[in-house]
């Protein structure tokens, strides 16, 4: 794999199980070591590579991603990266993932926002990691075999709730949007990565504190990137914002430093009882100092 593809197309996936003679299933940890050469660890300097099969078909990488200058609870774990991939791609449904390490504790629950979670299958492929008696003959083993006991959520939203991967829209607008376009100081682009980060709220999984929010982010050549905070039933693993937008930044901007991002837009409601607008402005600040950062209240 020479640049970056965190997504293959399912006639790409094919053609290169065909070509080495196994199943697209055989082929995703076989992607893992080149994953783990895309991760951006500079603090632990330990890669992590995750590659997953959705059920379009698609194959999609995570790595980890860590922040010098930032506590550690600001990182991306392989795992949040898939999932995040996974959605900012429309993908529905997770059935199949290889994995360079066990997955932590943290990241087992995170995977709980995914429907039927405990069946997802999941091969780490470290040779050290301990034989596993429950792994079925083609090596996977059941999500639900290594976090028994779940708390999800289930626990606290009703059963047929859209969960992470599923259609949502959160319906949120911003009243002076179109005046915006009509013809005042703002440039084109302002409006777009106004746009984009509405949008991208709109997408935004909040159903624990009712407070979506979306980031848009733009590098210097004018590339336009986004993502939006997804939570979780046990809070503490849910990814902020900015992390997703970054995923779309790592996966989309060619491998460059967090410096090429010069300008962010995050949206999210004014009264909300989850804020990220103090957090976003800390991380970017710290990743980017000369990033234009703007906040807009959406309702
Ligand atoms: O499940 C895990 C465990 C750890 N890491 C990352 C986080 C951090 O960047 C590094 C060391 O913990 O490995 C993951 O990506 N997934
Ligand atoms: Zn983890």
């Amino acid at each position: 794999m020479d640049k970056p593809s965190f997504v293959i197309r399912p006639e790409e996936a094919e053609s290169a199980a065909k070509q080495l003679g196994v199943s697209v299933l055989q082929l995703l940890p076989s992607l893992v070591k080149p994953a783990k050469s895309f991760a951006r660890p500079p603090i632990s300097k330990f890669h992590v590579g995750a590659v997953g099969l959705g059920s379009s078909g698609r194959i999609f990488l995570g790595v980890n991603v860590e922040f010098p200058g930032l506590p550690l609870h600001h990182s991306i774990h392989a795992e949040q990266f898939l999932v995040t991939n996974l959605t900012l791609n429309g993908e529905h449904q997770l059935r199949y993932f290889a994995v360079s390490a066990a997955p932590c504790g943290h990241c087992r629950q995170f995977l709980q926002e995914i429907r039927d979670a405990p069946e997802i299958r999941l091969l780490i492929t470290d040779p050290n990691a301990t034989a596993d008696s429950d792994a079925d003959s083609d090596g996977f083993l059941r999500l639900g075999s290594i976090l028994p006991h779940r708390f999800g959520p289930e626990d606290l939203l009703e059963k047929d709730f859209p969960l992470i991967l599923e259609h949502h829209d959160n319906r949120l607008t911003i009243s002076d949007l179109d005046s915006i376009s009509n013809g005042n100081t703002d440039s084109d682009s302002s409006v777009e990565l106004k746009r984009t980060a509405l949008a991208a709220a709109n997408r935004s999984y909040a159903p624990y504190s009712l407070c979506p929010s979306g980031v848009s982010l733009v590098d210097c050549d004018g590339k336009v990137y986004r993502g939006w905070y997804m939570e979780s039933a046990a809070y503490n693993p849910s990814l902020g914002p900015v992390q997703a937008a970054l995923v779309d930044y790592v996966a989309n901007g060619g491998g460059g430093g967090y410096e090429r991002i010069i300008g962010a837009v995050l949206v999210e409601k004014e009264d909300a009882v989850v804020l990220q607008e103090h957090t976003a402005r800390l991380l970017l600040q710290i990743i980017s100092p000369k990033c234009d950062f703007n906040v807009f209240h959406c309702r």
